[in-house]
């Protein structure tokens, strides 16, 4: 995700051919898909003004082509008009590719042109050769406004030169400086029409990347955001949820259970881990944390959690058993750690590493998780105070429950 955050980077600060902003190849598709719809309205929009110019400029055939003015009335209101609205729908309406979409309205516009052309040819009007003009501001509007590729519009400048020029050399005034003219004009226009569709082209390129950036942004943001809340919610020596993932943990696991069902909490704590801390080092003290952390979570699973509640505690919270049950599982825990053989020659309680156990019983949607862990808390001290390496279950709401002395 950081490559392709840096490709954007660099494809929003560098320029490439004819200092055009460059897509990088793999968003190409994203990005004629995000342009697609704009690029074919433009082009039916295109259409429809350029019909209703032509249709709109008809009185002026009066003035250009007077003695032509029912041939151009026939060219404006019998052929453009109709074709107009035809392309217009079909536009609108056909899901063809965009190149063959742009061929006809390019085609559209060149109709336009050639006719104005051919009244050329035809009229003894010296303002006939105005419709040059026309057609080049004709071009210069598709251009800028269908955002057509270079190649399509250096194309399309090529033929409205080439009809332009044969009109005039077909026409009444066959004066070679016209032919220049015709030249100079299209280079005229043709500059800075070529340079409006490279900006827009440049700007709904900028836009798509920027639009790409931001949103590649938001997802950084959120997967940080995601490890950052699990990292918030593990103890990084045991890998354990620490406190606050233990109580996330429980919360998440209270609300889907059904009103009433069995929970309860186990509170668990080394038995005398500061004499092993003194006398193996601080070291030996973690690597027997991490062990320890280890064979809990593997004894609680599968129907319960468990947690580093902090220093040489942890709990696990488990559902679903009963009291009998219970026992058994909270002695599947004391015995997994006794089971490590991790030697504690400073113990009084045996010559390996136990813990004390206390378990709290409750129900969902009664019990409140800080009675419960209280409760567990009490059971606990009783454990230690019993002689530790046992686990004491202390009954909340149910008469079920009594202590099981193990060790
Ligand atoms: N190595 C190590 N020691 C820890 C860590 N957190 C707490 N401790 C130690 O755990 C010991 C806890 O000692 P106490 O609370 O006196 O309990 P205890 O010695 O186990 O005695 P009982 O619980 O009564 O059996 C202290 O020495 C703490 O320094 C830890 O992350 N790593």
């Amino acid at each position: 995700m950081q490559e392709d955050a840096t490709e954007l980077d660099r494809a929003l600060e560098g320029k490439g051919r004819l200092d055009r902003v460059t897509i990088p190849a793999g968003r190409r598709s994203a990005f004629a898909a995000m342009t697609l719809a704009p690029r074919r309205r433009a082009l039916s929009m295109s259409v429809l003004i350029g019909t209703s110019f032509y249709v709109a400029f008809a009185p002026g055939d009066a003035f250009a082509v007077p003695d032509q003015r029912h041939l151009a009335l026939i060219f404006r209101l019998a052929i453009m008009l109709p074709i107009g609205m035809a392309v217009f729908y079909w536009l609108r309406h056909a899901r063809c590719s965009l190149i063959r979409q742009q061929l006809v309205a390019c085609g559209f516009h060149l109709l336009a042109v050639s006719l104005l052309a051919l009244l050329i040819t035809r009229s003894d009007s010296i303002n006939a050769l105005g419709f040059v003009f026309a057609n080049y501001a004709v071009l210069m509007a598709m251009v800028i406004s269908m955002a057509l590729p270079l190649r399509l519009v250096l194309g399309l400048a090529t033929i409205v030169v080439l009809i332009q020029g044969m009109a005039i050399a077909y026409g009444p005034l066959r004066l070679p400086v016209l032919e220049l003219h015709n030249v100079m004009i299209a280079i005229v226009i043709m500059g800075p029409a070529m340079f409006a569709n490279r900006t827009l082209e440049n700007e709904r390129r900028r836009h798509f990347l920027l639009v790409e950036r931001e949103q590649l942004r938001q997802r950084q943001l959120a997967e940080q955001r995601d490890m950052l809340g699990r990292l918030a919610a593990l103890d990084p020596l045991t890998d354990l949820a620490n406190r606050r993932g233990f109580h996330a943990g429980l919360a998440s696991d209270l609300d889907r259970l059904a009103p009433g069902a069995m929970v309860a909490m186990a509170m668990i704590d080394i038995d005398h881990f500061k004499a092993y801390n003194d006398h193996y080092g601080h070291a030996a003290g973690d690597e027997a944390l991490r062990r320890v952390a280890q064979a809990l979570a593997d004894a609680a699973r599968p129907a319960g959690r468990a947690g580093r509640m902090g220093g040489e505690e942890f709990a696990v919270f488990v559902t679903g058993l009963s009291g009998n049950e219970l026992a058994l599982y909270a002695e599947r825990l004391r015995a997994s750690v006794q089971r490590l053989m991790l030697v504690h020659h400073h113990s009084t309680t045996a010559s390996v590493m136990t813990i004390s156990v206390g378990v709290a019983l409750g129900a969902a949607g009664t019990s409140e998780t800080k009675v419960l862990l209280g409760a567990a808390d009490a059971a606990l001290y009783r454990a230690k105070a019993a002689g530790r390496n046992r686990v004491v279950i202390e009954g909340l709401d149910r008469p079920d429950t009594g202590v099981s002395r193990t060790g």
